[in-house]
Order: structure tokens, then C-alpha cells, then sequence
């Protein structure tokens, strides 16, 4: 079956549900997102970003909101990040609802401009560990190289961001939140503004920096390949105001399944999902919320 079905009933066409993602029983979810409204309010209109949103997000999850431009998968992030409360619903982080920005929930953004200009590679990955005050100097200096290290960055350490390329800069943005140990890692479009061998190149990089330190990552896209790729579960979203469509497991593909029979299927099948004007969920594959 191609969805996952929360309450362990099952659905139709592909079977891509004998997860990880399933395995948990009854541990608690790192992340859980249970009927959230988010809106903005303008001086005009009141803008109903997501309406009643609900998934788990459980440990070493690499979890994927996908949906059409103007969903509300960015607007998902700010509310998992802290920045936004939602009218309706609640966001808990290891059970602890959240109500505020912190530590524990980094965030890489699409934007090549989110490190410090005037600061070094290393001392951009330093930098929050400071400010955190969770470590002292020599301690934060020694995680910032390590961390540095893992992105393969180590001999660009002492440079400014502006001698580095599109793809190293997110390199070093990644190395900065991971070196923070966040109990999530939430990642917007962290990559669309990249060329497509540079994107294909990180896509990989993350996968192999998953493989090593099994990382929980919350990843918002509106590429369905790189969804399936990139992703262990992947919520689909509706257009706007975002509602969830289903929430399917993709965990066995990689790039070398691309244009592979099964992968096709999968890519077809979520396009419908995310386009069919008169999409009918099918009971198994709808996530409450
Ligand atoms: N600051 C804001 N004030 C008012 N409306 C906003 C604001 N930010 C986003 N919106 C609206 O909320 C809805 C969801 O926006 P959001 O950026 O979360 O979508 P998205 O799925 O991340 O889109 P994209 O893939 O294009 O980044 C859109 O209708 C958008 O116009």
C-alpha cells in the first residue's frame, strides 16, 4: 500500500508502508502536530495558512512536507519553530508543548545570506553554541570543527562565506544547526535555489550525514522527487489554506531508483494527490488534524 495508515489500517495500490516510521508502537513521537490552525492576520484579511493539521514525527524520521507553492509548509516551520502559535491545536516537542523559539529546533533556511558575512566558517558554526552559552569557547570551537568536518568543509574553515559557493554555504548553514544538537532539524527548501547537480549532490550528502548520526529532520519541499528522495515519510499537503492529503512512506528510494518503475508510480501517484481538483482521500491514507 502507498500510504501509511496511523491507525494500522491500510490502503490500496503500493505497499511502501513496512517502515521505521511504523515501528514505534507506543514511543513517544519527538515531534507531534495535532489539528493546528496557523493564520496570519494583515490589516485587511485574515489569512488561514494551514487549517488542522495533524502528524508525528518520530526519532531518526526524515520528514517531509510536501505541497504546492503557498500551502503553508514554510508557515508549518515557523509554527514548529516557535514564531508562530496556532489558533487552533497544538505543536508538543518531546510531549512539551511549544510556545517559544529555542535550542533544540534549528533551522536551515533556502537563502545563501543566513550566514554571517563577516564571520568565518568556523566562527559561523561557533556561533550559536555561544550565544547558547550551552558551551564554553574551547568546547564550542572543538564541536564547530567536527561538525565542519562532517560537511567536508574542513580546509574552508577559516574563510569568509563569500568565497564559498551556493552548495558550500549550505554545507556550512547544516554543520552550524547540527553542531547545536537539536532534537530537530527543520530545513526549508534547503536546496531549491541550488543547480541541479549541486542539489542532486547535497540531497546525497544529507542522506549520507543521516546514514551517520541518524538525525530527526522535519524537510519542507514542493519538488515531489526530491520528497521521495530525500524523505523517510512524506506528508502531502494541499493548495491553500494546507490540509494534509495523506501521509506516505518512501524510505527504500534513493537516486538510483529514479525512473525506476516503482518510483514512477510513486511520483504519479502523489502528483494526483497534490493536483486532482476533485481528490477524494481515501479513509486509510488521511491523517487527522
Ligand atoms: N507574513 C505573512 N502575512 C500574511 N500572509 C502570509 C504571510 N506569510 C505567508 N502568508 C500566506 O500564508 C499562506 C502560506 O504561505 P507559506 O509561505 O507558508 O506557503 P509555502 O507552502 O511555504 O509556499 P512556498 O512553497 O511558495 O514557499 C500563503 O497564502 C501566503 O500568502
Amino acid at each position: 500500500m502507498l500510504a501509511h495508515a496511523p491507525e494500522g489500517r491500510t490502503s490500496t495500490a503500493y505497499d511502501y508502508t513496512a517502515t521505521a516510521g511504523r515501528q514505534h508502537g507506543q514511543e513517544t513521537p519527538v515531534l507531534s502536530v495535532e489539528g493546528v490552525t496557523l493564520q496570519y492576520k494583515t490589516k485587511d484579511h485574515l489569512v488561514t495558512a494551514t487549517y488542522q493539521v495533524g502528524f508525528d514525527v518520530h526519532q531518526a524520521d526524515r520528514f517531509v512536507l510536501l505541497g504546492p507553492s503557498g500551502c503553508g509548509k514554510s508557515t508549518l516551520l515557523k509554527g514548529i519553530a516557535g514564531f508562530m502559535k496556532p489558533v487552533e491545536g497544538e505543536i508538543r516537542l518531546d510531549g512539551k508543548v511549544v510556545d517559544r523559539p529555542g535550542p533544540d529546533r534549528m533551522m536551515v533556511f533556502q537563502e545563501f545570506d543566513q550566514l554571517l558575512p563577516w564571520k568565518t566558517v568556523l566562527e559561523n558554526v561557533m556561533f550559536p553554541m555561544l550565544v547558547s552559552h550551552r558551551w564554553g569557547h574551547k568546547e564550542a570551537r572543538e564541536r564547530a570543527l567536527a561538525a565542519i568536518a562532517k560537511v567536508n568543509l574542513t580546509k574552508f574553515h577559516d574563510v569568509h562565506p563569500h568565497m564559498l559557493s551556493g552548495g558550500m554555504k549550505q554545507r556550512v548553514a547544516i554543520a552550524r544547526a547540527m553542531a547545536m544538537e537539536p532534537k530537530i532539524l527543520l530545513m526549508d527548501e534547503p536546496f531549491a535555489a541550488l543547480d541541479a547537480l549541486t542539489r542532486r549532490k547535497m540531497q546525497e550528502e544529507l542522506l549520507l550525514l543521516w546514514d551517520d548520526l541518524r538525525f530527526t529532520v522535519v524537510f519542507v519541499t514542493h519538488s515531489i522527487e526530491e520528497a521521495i528522495i530525500v524523505g523517510s515519510r512524506i506528508l502531502v499537503l494541499s493548495p491553500h489554506p494546507g490540509q494534509v492529503r495523506a501521509e506516505l512512506n518512501s524510505h527504500e528510494f534513493t537516486h538510483a531508483h529514479q525512473g525506476g518503475t516503482e518510483f514512477q508510480s510513486l511520483q504519479l501517484r502523489i502528483h494526483e494527490m497534490l493536483f486532482a481538483e476533485d481528490f477524494e482521500p481515501e479513509a486509510a491514507e488521511v491523517r487527522h488534524g
